[in-house]
């Protein structure tokens, strides 16, 4: 029998999902299916759910965890292997494209709709999921780092100054994943001075510690960028920071919507 391999979304929004109904004219059309769609050859999953939610809802997703292992359903028209993660969408106004209507709701309240039958066990196992505590990270945001020995003071936690450290690793960190790599502006002869940092200490942290650091793209002026980093340890909140940035070329202040788009059209992805 063929093989179809095929990606399908929890998206999640607080403590509810998103069912899409199958439009007419599709195989098991008028059935309730999870956003999602085959694997093409060669791609990793969670880039055909990026696709596909871009194509089917009009925007962007985080794309999290697997939920449950592979699914495997026999239909007429082949086997269905189907690879369920967890998601979130950067954006909450939908384009639908390809469904004829979508519904929020929870797991529960979903489950009695007419489901395709590969992802009614998607359904059951959400059932014991306490969705409202899910984070969904984009790896290219977080940052863990694990408080060392000497980042610690005579009052045994962390030295205040570190923070602002790992603020720069989460930075640069983030560059780089969404291809911005710092060397490569320096290649180019673009350098970019901190203009401003804060940090709020909410509770302290000390050796052995594993602190997350997410960052996200609070503002995007034309010639100024800010970040803002939220810092937990073990989910309670122990630092808020902020940085400003500036870019400049040859002494001169560049302008983000001017000299540098491409790269403000990346960050805006980011943008809270
Ligand atoms: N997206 C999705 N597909 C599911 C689910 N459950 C399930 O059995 N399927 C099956 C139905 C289809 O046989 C297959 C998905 O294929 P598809 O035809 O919708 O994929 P696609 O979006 O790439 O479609 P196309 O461009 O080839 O028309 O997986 C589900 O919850 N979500």
């Amino acid at each position: 029998m063929k093989q179809i391999h095929v990606a399908a979304a929890v998206i999640v929004n607080h403590n509810q999902i998103l069912a899409g109904q199958r439009a007419s004219g599709r195989l098991g059309e008028g059935a309730w299916e999870l956003p999602g769609g085959k694997i093409h050859s060669g791609e990793d999953p969670r880039e055909t759910l990026q696709r596909e939610i871009k194509e089917e809802l009009g925007v962007a997703a985080v794309i999290g965890e697997r939920v449950l292992p592979t699914i495997v359903h026999p239909y007429p028209w082949g086997e269905v292997h189907l690879q369920v993660f967890y998601a979130r969408l950067r954006q909450t106004t939908l384009t639908p494209n390809a469904h004829d209507q979508f519904k929020w709701g929870t797991p529960q309240a979903l489950a009695d709709l007419a489901w395709l039958p590969a992802a009614r066990p998607v359904l059951a196992a959400l059932a014991k999921v306490d969705l409202s505590q899910l984070t969904i990270d984009d790896p290219a945001q977080l940052y863990t780092h694990t408080v060392e020995y000497y980042e610690t003071d005579r009052m045994g936690i962390t030295h205040h100054s570190n923070y602002v450290r790992w603020m720069e690793a989460a930075r640069t960190r983030f560059l780089a994943a969404i291809g911005w790599d710092y060397r490569q502006f320096e290649a180019r002869g673009i350098i970019s001075p901190v203009v401003a940092v804060n940090c709020r200490y909410k509770h302290p942290t000390t050796f052995g510690d594993q602190v997350d650091i997410r960052l996200q793209v609070k503002q995007l002026d034309r010639i100024r960028l800010t970040l803002s980093y939220q810092m937990t340890c073990q989910g309670q909140i122990v630092c808020l920071g902020e940085s400003e940035h500036c870019f400049t070329k040859d002494q001169q202040l560049l302008r983000l919507d001017r000299d540098l788009t491409d790269f403000a059209a990346a960050l805006r992805q980011y943008q809270a």
